[in-house]
């Protein structure tokens, strides 16, 4: 494609028929018209993200969320419709990353990377552990390319236009981390125990490779949260640490102390409560099925945009866990007469303590995380409470009485 012609791409894309890839997975850094950022954009294959509705033509995306015309407040169009996937050039390069310590995983790795090159012609990466062992099994695996450093990390989402997990949640909570801006779309395969966003089953992978490499395939956008350690050294707010991403949660506790965590929570600078527990948890709606639900949560489909603001154990009787909007800052602050400090953990890894005037910003990433369904949305999401966590099992009444005394009763 001429340069030219990608440039009038880049200035005439307005979402006004759907979400195109290069809006989805260009980031701020690379909006520069460097020919070198563009050359590399030109590699990847080009898809287009449409809103789609069971009987309703799926380019259709108005903008106007609300109406207010002549006074009457309508919504015209919802945010969170179920997502449709079509490539508009063919996928070039994947990238397959791999839950570590697992025969089974190795295995189905080199099956996997073996078909897709051989019958599909794809670039595949893997991470350097990865194309190690699959060099230790043959040296026919050389074409496996990988990155040396954390530098080539950061524009992986420059190269590769699928991801795929072999593992369970936590290697798609790793494959999200590995993407600090744009995440290209995922294909989780279940090769753990409960894989609740993992709807791909192993023992299909070609067929389930095929019909996503074809599209269309359903997507759901799951959000991410931003969050910032603010160190009561820091001379102003915007002096903090690097910023971490989560697809599931940022927990704020006690840590090893035995004291209870003390907790000053702000919602846009208003004054929301002191959690006195164990801790709290700040968790998307994807993550409303892991920690937060244990911690008494409620389970959100994935797409509905919100925090989930849920304490652990707070030693009151009447602290109710908080849907809160998705363009809310939080604040969560160690106040100095905290008894000891707390502790800040993301998708339950990299602990950070927070001493006594520290604060953690919280609020909605501008990246999600897209991940490719095996049905759709809310079918895989209902499937996954159902099948996975056993949701609302119970035996179903039986009617034992003798029919005529029940008919007797309806008279
Ligand atoms: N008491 C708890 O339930 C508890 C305690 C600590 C951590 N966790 C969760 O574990 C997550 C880290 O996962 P991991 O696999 O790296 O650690 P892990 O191996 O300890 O697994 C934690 C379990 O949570 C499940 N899980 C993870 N994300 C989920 C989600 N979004 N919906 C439903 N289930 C999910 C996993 O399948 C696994 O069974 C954390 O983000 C946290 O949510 C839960
Ligand atoms: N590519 C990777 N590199 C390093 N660590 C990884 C990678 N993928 C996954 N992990 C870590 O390995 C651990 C186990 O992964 P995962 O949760 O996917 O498998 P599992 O525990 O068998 O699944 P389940 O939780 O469903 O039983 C997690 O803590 C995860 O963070």
């Amino acid at each position: 494609m001429q340069q030219n012609e990608l440039d009038k791409i880049f200035d005439e894309c307005c979402m006004k028929h759907g979400i195109c890839s290069h809006e989805v997975l260009r980031d701020r850094g690379s909006d520069s018209s460097s020919n070198v950022d563009r050359s590399k954009m030109m590699r990847k294959a080009s898809f287009k993200l449409s809103w789609w509705c069971k009987g309703e033509n799926g380019d259709q995306h108005k903008h106007d969320i609300v109406s207010f015309e002549k006074g009457n407040i309508t919504t015209a169009e919802r945010s969170s419709k179920q997502i449709s996937l079509k490539w508009e050039s063919d996928p070039q390069t994947v990238l397959i990353l791999t839950k570590p310590n697992s025969v089974s995983v190795r295995i189905l790795c080199a099956q996997m990377v073996r078909w897709l090159k051989e019958k599909k012609k794809l670039n595949i990466y893997v991470e350097p552990r990865v194309r190690a062992e699959l060099l230790t099994e043959s040296s026919d695996f050389n074409y496996v390319q990988t990155w040396k450093d954390d530098q080539e990390i950061l524009l992986l989402h420059t190269k590769v236009d699928l991801v795929i997990t072999l593992g369970g949640d936590g290697t798609v909570l790793w494959a999200a981390s590995m993407f600090k801006g744009p995440v290209p779309p995922i294909v989780p395969f279940s090769l753990g125990s409960l894989g609740f966003m993992t709807p791909f089953h192993s023992e299909h992978f070609k067929e389930c490779l095929d019909s996503v490499l074809r599209g269309p395939v359903s997507i759901t956008l799951r959000h991410r949260l931003l969050c910032r350690v603010i160190r009561d050294a820091a001379k102003n707010e915007y002096e903090t640490e690097e910023p971490i991403l989560v697809l599931n949660e940022v927990t704020i506790d006690r840590g090893i102390s035995s004291y209870l965590t003390n907790l000053e929570c702000y919602c846009d600078n208003s004054f929301v409560t002191c959690v006195q527990g164990d801790g709290l948890i700040l968790s998307t709606t994807s993550g409303s099925t892991a920690y937060s639900l244990a911690a008494g949560g409620s389970m959100v489909h994935p797409q509905v945009p919100g925090i989930l603001f849920t304490p652990i154990c707070p030693h009151s009787l009447s602290f109710r866990p908080l849907i809160l909007p998705e363009h809310v800052t939080l604040r969560i602050v160690v106040p100095f007469n905290s008894r000891s400090p707390a502790w800040a953990s993301f998708d339950g890894k990299d602990r950070k303590q927070l001493a006594a005037g520290d604060a953690l910003l919280c609020s909605m990433a501008p990246c999600p995380v897209p991940t490719a369904c095996q049905v759709d949305s809310t079918s895989d999401f209902l499937s996954s409470i159902q099948d996975g966590l056993h949701w609302n099992l119970r035996k179903t009444q039986s009617f034992d009485g003798p029919r005529e005394l029940q008919d007797i009763i309806q008279i």
